[in-house]
């Protein structure tokens, strides 16, 4: 008999292993297990410093499988330490250092872990001796004693998966200080995400195939992980370009260029939702003085609405009462080269519409708006009020299809009540959210920074967005 104590077993580490960094959106490493090293090492290519100084965050590429280098995450995290390391080969560099959750096996842990440009080492991660916990061992003659997971993971790309690393987030918007943009930023931030406005008008654009960059105040702007555009009208043409210019970068956009300029487009707007079936108040264009009779005989005679395409805010949305005004109105209009369309008046709707917000398929907020005493135009810029309402079932899901038709993740949908249903006015790529907000008392800019969350990529592939 001995008096040797008994150990309890140890949690074996063979040379090399799987390891998940499930913060960083990294379910599946292969690591070289490295007892001479002391901190974590992990594979990273630009690394590119964001945030506060308070709240410093870095932002960085991993390309997980040494094989294919076609896969690649976008991963962030604070920043803990910057360092001096000095590597195997005897190069010191300074490196960003950060903390992770490290899973191996059963076993998690919060491992430290520096940040390094790993691509000519056979593996993208070594695990150093700061984390190998008490209770485990090593041997150095085995591997992978504990779960073996693979790369086909990163493969499969899963739709359902939200993004919980923190976000780097810019608002295109020439108005950086306006209620929309405030609650948009206190939502992000309250969410450990980073934001910033960038003035539309400011940036500039390096147009090539082979790196597509946005400049702004001299140099080009660094990867944004989401940029919500909030281009107003008079912007719309440059403000489309630079959102295209950002999405060709593989920048996620709460609403494309292609999406915005569809809505703006009154014409082309009410041409594909009527495509769809959706009712909408009958509408007329014609280019032909001479069809001035034809259209207002197709809207129904007077009264009747003519609008200006480029109008907003209710500005050149007039009503004729009689048929006499209704043509000298299409005369004038046509006699300025103006843009404008016809549109039946939806009387019983009396002065009143509904904004239906929609995020990522789902009104989160509906208001009535109702139009000042005298007016038929319910714009709050108008003079019109806001309340909250109930939409019918027949409501909700015309506003949810207009959305998806014009392929928007936010937006603003204006409904008329008629007696043969809803008809649907436009649909606004931009919607403002103080109206919104005040009238119903729901937090609608936390459901937009949601929707950013569900929808930033987890996982790129090279050469193709998403
Ligand atoms: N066909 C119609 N029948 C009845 N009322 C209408 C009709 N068209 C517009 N209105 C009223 O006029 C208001 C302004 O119309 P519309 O939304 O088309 O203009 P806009 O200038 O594009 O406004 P926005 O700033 O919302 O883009 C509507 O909110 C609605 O109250």
């Amino acid at each position: 008999m001995t008096n040797e104590t008994i150990l309890p077993p140890k949690f074996p580490l063979g040379w090399e292993e799987w390891v998940a960094l499930p913060d960083l959106g990294l379910p599946a490493i292969k690591a070289k297990v490295d007892t001479g090293a002391k901190t974590s090492a992990l594979h990273a290519v630009r690394v590119e410093p964001f945030g506060s100084e308070a709240k410093p965050q870095v932002r960085f590429i991993m390309h997980p499988d040494p094989s294919d280098p076609s896969i690649e995450v976008v991963c962030s995290a604070r920043v803990k330490d910057k360092r001096a390391v000095t590597s195997s080969n005897g190069h010191t560099e300074l490196r960003y250092v950060i903390e992770a959750m490290a899973k191996i096996g059963e076993k998690t842990q919060l491992i430290e872990i520096s940040l390094t440009n790993r691509e000519t080492m056979g593996y993208r991660m070594l695990l150093g001796r700061s984390a190998i916990q008490d209770d485990m061992s090593v041997r150095p003659t085995e591997s992978f004693l504990q779960e073996q997971l693979s790369y086909s993971v990163y493969k499969k790309r899963r739709k359902s998966a939200v993004q919980q690393r923190p976000l780097r987030i810019g608002i295109l918007t020439q108005s950086p200080s306006n209620y929309s943009n405030t609650r948009m930023i206190e939502a992000a931030e309250s969410r450990g995400h980073t934001i910033e406005t960038i003035y539309t008008s400011r940036c500039y654009m390096a147009i090539n195939g082979h790196k597509p960059e946005v400049h702004y105040r001299g140099k080009p702007l660094d990867r944004y992980d989401a940029i919500i555009p909030r281009i107003g009208a008079s912007l719309t043409f440059y403000g489309m370009a630079v959102v295209r210019q950002f999405e060709a970068m593989g920048v996620y956009v709460l609403n494309t260029a292609d999406s915005i300029g569809k809505s703006r487009d009154k014409l082309l707007a009410h041409q594909l939702l009527a495509q769809h079936g959706l009712g909408m108040p009958t509408t007329a264009f014609a280019k032909s003085a001479r069809d001035t009779k034809d259209i207002l005989d197709l809207v129904g005679g007077s009264p009747a609405v003519v609008k200006l395409l480029e109008s907003t805010q209710g500005r050149g949305v007039v009503l004729a009462e009689t048929r006499k005004s209704a043509s000298a109105l299409i005369d004038a209009f046509r006699g300025l080269n103006a843009h404008f369309l016809v549109q039946e008046f939806v009387k019983e709707a009396a002065g009143s519409d509904i904004r239906a917000f929609v995020v990522n398929g789902k009104v989160v907020g509906s208001m009535m708006r109702t139009a000042a005493e005298g007016d038929f135009r319910s714009n709050v810029h108008q003079g019109g009020s806001v309340k909250t309402v109930k939409l019918s079932k027949e409501e909700r899901r015309a506003a949810i299809r207009a959305a998806k038709i014009l392929r928007l993740d936010v937006s603003g949908v204006d409904i008329l009540r008629s007696d043969s249903g809803p008809k649907i006015l436009e649909v606004n790529s931009s919607p403002g959210l103080e109206g919104i907000e005040k009238a119903t008392g729901k937090d609608i800019a936390g459901a937009v920074i949601e929707c950013i969350e569900a929808n930033v990529p987890t996982i790129y592939r090279v050469g193709q967005k998403g």
